[in-house]
């Protein structure tokens, strides 16, 4: 990736440092977050956890009950029994970029991206000429003079990614940038972002559904779950280590909680011997990670003694596995197995079959459930 002469784009990104509390109606959220400058964060989780409340925080368009956000030194929000500051939105330097663009329609693609320039006092030509510079960095060189409405759903999502970043935010949230778009226009427009971001360096808040988004976008990833950070750390380490059932969901891996004992993690009537990354706290709780597909699914007790964690369940459910194949579901421990429709039709498998389901230890991780540092 050409990263641009300092010059030209003046690192625009600012360090974010967050510790947010509100309650409203029964929802208690409570996050303590940081986003280094030009770093950009995933906040991933499921509905109802809490992740637009964060982003609704961090804009300004909510007050927190307590607790303070500071942006580059600078406190926009700070509510305490000593104190209470709270920074318009329009004056916080964040921006804002939702699932559907909010482009001007009566404006031209050009117009609506030197808007903001313009708004923060810079002559019309000026404005022009860096409006004209965005569009073509977001890959729009032949479209500056088209209104919204002659414009694809991309092509929108396009212009109003260069408005945003024109704008120079310190911080940038994104709230499910391609939720509304037609898959097949998501993979080069999320590359032409990742691009954008890291050349610009602006810091940036991205909330999604998808893992893919935290995979491409972000060098860090917290996950939300009930109004509270359940796991956080560098995106790669989060996904390879998941710490809660959602983050291994998302990973496409079986995420077993246990509890430490000799090095092994043991869960209820089934123990895990694997590959520990970090040491196991003797007595605390820990996790088994595996995939789906290394689970050996026989209807009698595996001999091969390279299977070293075997346990025993009913099978609970059988549906199509995502990959192809089909996934078997099982519920002490709620793990899933990937097989083949041939191995299910050859052992006859059908809800509440009894099985033995065995996994080599060489395809196990077992990691503590400490918070990450
Ligand atoms: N305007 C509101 N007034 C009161 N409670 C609200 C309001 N908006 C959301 N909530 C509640 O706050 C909680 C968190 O909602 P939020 O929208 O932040 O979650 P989310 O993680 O963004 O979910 P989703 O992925 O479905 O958008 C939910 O319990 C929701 O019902």
């Amino acid at each position: 990736m050409t990263r641009e002469p300092a010059a030209s784009t003046a690192a625009a990104g600012g360090a974010l440092d967050a510790r947010l509390r509100l309650v409203r109606d029964g929802f208690d959220l409570e996050v303590a977050f940081a986003v280094g400058a030009g770093e950009v964060l995933a906040l991933l989780g499921p509905n109802g956890a809490g992740k637009s409340t964060v982003l609704a925080l961090l804009a300004g368009v909510l007050r927190p009950a307590a607790g303070r956000i500071e942006l580059d030194g600078r406190t926009l929000a700070e509510a305490s029994d000593r104190s209470s500051t709270f920074v318009r939105p329009e004056r916080r330097r964040i921006g804002l970029l939702g699932q559907d663009p909010t482009l001007f329609p009566h404006l031209t693609a050009l117009e609506n991206v030197a808007f903001g320039p313009r708004a923060a006092g810079m002559p019309r030509r000026d404005a022009t000429a860096l409006a004209a510079s965005w569009l073509a960095r977001v890959g729009l060189d032949g479209l500056a003079h088209r209104r919204p409405a002659e414009l694809s759903g991309g092509q929108r999502q396009r212009v109003a990614i260069a408005r945003a970043l024109a704008a120079r935010p310190a911080l940038l949230l994104l709230d499910e940038p391609f939720a509304s778009l037609d898959v097949e226009v998501v993979p080069e427009l999320r590359w032409m972002l990742r691009e954008q971001l890291a050349a610009s360096g602006t810091s940036a808040v991205v909330v999604s559904h998808d893992v893919i988004d935290a995979v491409v976008l972000a060098d860090r990833t917290a996950v939300l779950e009930r109004g509270r950070i359940v796991d956080t750390g560098p995106t790669r380490e989060v996904l390879a280590a998941p710490r809660s059932p959602f983050t291994a969901a998302l990973a496409g891996v079986n995420l077993v909680v246990g509890a430490a004992a000799d090095g092994i993690v043991v869960a209820g009537e089934a123990t895990f011997t694997g590959d520990a990354a970090e040491p196991l706290v003797e007595g605390a709780s820990a996790a088994a990670v595996f995939r789906p597909s290394s689970v050996v699914v026989a209807t009698r007790r595996p001999e091969r003694t390279s299977l070293r964690n075997v346990w025993h369940d009913r099978v609970t459910a059988i549906e199509p596995s995502p990959g192809g194949g089909v996934r078997l579901r099982f519920g002490a421990p709620p793990v899933h197995a990937d097989v083949t429709a041939a191995a299910v039709a050859e052992l006859e498998l059908a809800p509440g079959s009894e099985v033995w389901l065995a996994v080599k230890a060489a395809e196990t991780s077992l990691h503590p459930l400490a918070p990450r540092r």
